[in-house]
This record gives structure tokens, C-alpha cells and sequence, in this order.
């Protein structure tokens, strides 16, 4: 069978375009303009992007729910267009919104899944898909009488009947309570430390920061970053030092290189870059005009911040 020649990867895009066709009501749109992205195997990888970016059109892609227009993925080696069956095997999608049928119990949605992706029955996991999703005892309810924390969970155990090598799960977390998501993320780690490969869309960024080893960020159908999560918070090399007076202070004066903001706490903040000014530095600038410090702590950037300095249009 052909397979890729770089085996560390789970996926490899290259190249995809997708523009969705004029319509009566709308014009062509360019929601995919080339994006190239590779998804290292065993990883928990995060696809982040403000609205509309194009992460939807790219998980409907791999799960072969839109036509790209060009370019070529390879899912665990397999090209989509030359091996789709292989390439099909290879990946379980979780979607966004939960698209049961009403009638179907979660027992016979697993079944009837399973026998979609071709597991035979002898190598069918419904009992432990139940189990691992928490649906046991409900597993000859209607789908229409299950809650949506129970839907979602089903929606993960039908992502997982054909035992796929990479799951991929397009905003897991929306809008669901903090237990359910709490249980979603002991599962998914779960999978990922038995080698599943895990690729995510998510909202929120704490949560991306937290979970995933490497991060993509699209913004407008292009790729604006990808790298290690720990190297995507590096490369703002901001820090900023706050303080509490010991009696209320104004900000002293400051050079360029550091910003000030006076806060509502009555706190003062102090905001340079690690590269230009040390520590000492600004604390000195602080001792100098008579500012007495009763407290201090530094704030660090987050992922947020990183995230809104690349996709700020
Ligand atoms: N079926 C479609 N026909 C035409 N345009 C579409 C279609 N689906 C998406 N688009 C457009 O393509 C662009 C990318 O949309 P997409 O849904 O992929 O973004 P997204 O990053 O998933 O956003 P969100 O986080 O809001 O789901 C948007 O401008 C969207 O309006």
C-alpha cells in the first residue's frame, strides 16, 4: 500500500484550497487559500482560529464532508484521494453539532456506525464504547431523550467504533458544564496515552494551552502559526511586573521601552520586553521615584495573547 515517506506524521496537508461556489445570495468564497500543516503522530494537536477562519472547512474536509478544491491530504500515510477507504479507516470525527437520529438508541447508533466503517460484528466495541462514554445505562434509550452532555458523549464513542489512529473532535467542549468537560479531557488523555492521535478545535484557550503539545493558528484560510505550544508562548517575550504600593502612588515617569498602566486596584503595572529590560531595571525605576512596594508579582502572556497578536487584522 502506498504510504508516506515521512512516518512521524499523522497528517500532512499540503497546498488545500477550498473556494465554496457563488451562490444566488453569496459570492465566491476563499475559505481555504493553501494551507500546509503537518500533525505529528501520538500529539494533542490545536487548530485555533477566530470565526470563520476556515477550521470547519478543514475537518469537513478530512472527514469527507466538503471537496477541497486542490492540493493533497494524507491521512496516517494514506492519500484521501488515492486510498479513500484507507484514509477513511484512519480517522474518527467527532462534529460539532450533534447530528443523531432520534429514533436510534446509543447501542444501535454504535452498531449501526460500526457497521458504516465495516467492523465486523465479532470486532465490534459497542459494551466498552458504552462504558467509556458513561451511556450503559442508557443504551436502549431514544437519542431524543438524552441530554446534551449524554449526546456528545455518544457523538465521541461513534467517533471511535472503527478504532481510528487519529480522532479528531471539532469543538469538544462547547457549551457543556465542567464536569462533562472534565470527563471529555480524562478520556481524550486517555486515548492519547494508548498513541491516539488527537487533533482539536476549541474556543478556549486555557484549555488549548493546557492540553495540546502543538498549536496551528489559522486566520483567514492561511495558516499564521504552528509550533510547540511552549514555543508559541515564547515568542512574545513580554513580562510584566505589578506592583502594590505601600501608599497610594501615581506611575513615575517612564522611558519608551516600558509601558506603564496605573490599574483600578490601585496597583501599578510595568510592561517591557525580556529582551530590552531586565527586571532590576524597572524595579530600580520604582525605588527611584519613592515608590515603597508592599507587594510584587509578574504576569506572563498566555495564549490569548499570542493568539490575538497573530490574527489582529
Ligand atoms: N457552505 C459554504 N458556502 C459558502 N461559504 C462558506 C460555506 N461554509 C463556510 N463558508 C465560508 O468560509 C469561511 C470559513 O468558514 P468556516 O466555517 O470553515 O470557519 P471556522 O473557522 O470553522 O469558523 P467557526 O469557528 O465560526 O466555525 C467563512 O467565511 C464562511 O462564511
Amino acid at each position: 500500500m502506498p504510504r508516506t515517506e515521512n512516518h512521524a506524521n499523522a497528517l500532512e496537508i499540503t497546498g488545500l484550497r477550498k473556494t465554496y461556489a457563488a451562490s444566488k445570495r453569496s459570492p465566491a468564497k476563499d475559505a481555504l487559500l493553501g494551507v500546509d500543516l503537518a500533525v505529528p503522530r501520538g500529539s494533542i494537536f490545536g487548530l485555533l482560529g477566530p470565526n470563520g477562519a476556515g477550521k470547519s472547512t478543514l475537518i469537513n474536509i478530512l472527514a469527507g464532508l466538503v471537496t477541497k478544491t486542490s492540493g493533497s491530504v494524507r491521512i496516517w500515510g494514506f492519500d484521501q484521494d488515492e486510498n479513500p477507504r484507507q484514509s477513511r479507516a484512519s480517522i474518527g470525527i467527532m462534529p460539532q453539532e450533534p447530528n443523531l437520529d432520534p429514533f436510534f438508541s446509543p447501542r444501535g447508533s454504535l452498531d449501526v456506525q460500526a457497521g458504516l466503517y465495516g467492523v465486523p460484528k465479532s470486532q465490534r466495541r459497542t459494551e466498552e464504547l458504552l462504558e467509556l462514554t458513561g451511556l450503559t445505562d442508557k443504551a436502549e434509550a431514544y437519542a431524543r431523550s438524552l441530554s446534551g452532555g449524554m449526546r456528545r458523549r455518544l457523538l465521541l464513542g461513534k467517533a471511535l467504533v472503527h478504532s481510528p489512529q487519529i480522532l479528531v473532535l471539532d469543538e469538544p467542549t462547547a457549551g457543556v458544564d465542567i464536569e462533562l468537560r472534565n470527563m471529555l479531557w480524562q478520556h481524550i488523555r486517555r486515548l492519547n496515552d494508548e498513541g491516539m492521535t488527537i487533533i482539536l478545535t476549541t474556543h478556549y484557550l486555557e484549555e488549548a494551552e493546557q492540553m495540546c503539545d502543538q498549536i496551528a493558528i489559522i486566520n483567514h484560510g492561511a495558516v499564521v502559526a504552528n509550533d510547540t505550544t511552549a514555543n508559541l508562548l515564547g515568542q512574545l517575550d513580554a513580562k510584566t511586573i505589578v506592583i502594590t504600593p505601600d501608599t497610594p502612588a501615581d506611575l513615575p515617569d517612564l522611558p519608551a521601552e516600558i509601558e506603564g498602566q496605573k490599574r483600578t486596584n490601585g496597583t501599578l503595572a510595568f510592561t517591557y520586553k525580556t529582551s530590552q529590560t531586565r527586571a532590576d531595571q524597572v524595579l530600580s525605576l520604582i525605588h527611584n521615584a519613592g515608590i515603597t512596594i508592599k507587594d510584587v508579582r509578574t504576569e506572563d502572556p498566555d495564549l490569548e495573547d499570542v493568539f490575538l497578536n497573530l490574527t489582529r487584522s
